[in-house]
């Protein structure tokens, strides 16, 4: 399997992302820098997270309209499996491969803290490896992670089974509300095939007990045992 990192200046997350794929592959993936027009052929692609262009505009409004972004689009949509992590989820709407918008956090802050996520679906190349319903913990870290769509796309989403993953109920009840003021507790979502994935939390920043947490890990294994 080869997989690709593109990264965007303002990225931060890119190395966290190939550390956790070459944890789970065995090999190191290829970095791709943003005004590349070029994109080696990948099994998978990743967006990472980070500040690329310092969200100037809105976050990940600048990068959709990278070189790279070109052929990204294009591989998406012939099937190329595609993870946006956090930024990166915020470039694929930015981009048109997801629906909706992420928006200002609700407490107009920016948050960094572990949160509790239910995984609404493990049918797919990405969540495999966990239980449908099961609760793991990974890190959120950003300003713009309320994910905001038309109540008839939120309908849709739901109804098509493209809810990946929310806030868990629990923790939303505790806090009255989510951390970020997400619609419909949403954490993250995808296309209709179920090859893109955009996620706000951070599942490389919690994939190694050296990091406290192993809980990420299962999405990269997951990932390398569908796509090898
Ligand atoms: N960690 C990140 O990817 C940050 C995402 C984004 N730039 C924000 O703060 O909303």
């Amino acid at each position: 399997m080869k997989a690709s990192v593109i990264v965007f200046p303002g990225s931060n997350c890119d190395r966290d992302a190939a550390v956790a794929l070459e944890a789970a592959l065995g090999k190191a993936p290829t970095m791709v820098w943003h005004g590349d027009a070029e994109l080696p052929q990948s099994d998978l692609i990743v967006l990472p997270g980070g500040f690329s262009y310092g969200d100037y505009l809105r976050s990940g409004a600048m990068a959709a309209h990278s070189p790279v972004m070109r052929e990204v689009v294009a591989r998406a949509k012939a099937g190329t499996p595609v993870l946006g992590i956090c930024n990166g989820f915020q470039v694929l709407t930015e981009s048109g491969l997801l629906p909706g918008v992420l928006m200002r956090n609700a407490s107009l802050r920016f948050i960094c803290k572990d949160v509790m996520l239910k995984v609404e679906r493990n049918d797919t190349l990405f969540a495999r490896h966990y239980a449908e319903g099961e609760v793991v913990r990974i890190p959120i870290a950003h300003k713009d992670g309320a994910y905001f769509a038309d109540e008839d796309t939120l309908d849709r989403l739901e109804g098509e089974n493209r809810v990946a993953s929310v806030i868990a109920r629990r923790a939303a009840r505790r806090r009255r509300q989510n951390p970020n003021g997400s619609r419909r507790n949403i954490a993250g979502i995808y296309n209709e095939t179920g090859t893109v994935l955009g996620l706000m939390p951070h599942p490389e920043r919690l994939a190694d007990a050296a990091l406290s947490g192993t809980d990420g890990a299962k999405m990269f294994t997951s990932l390398v045992e569908t796509l090898h």
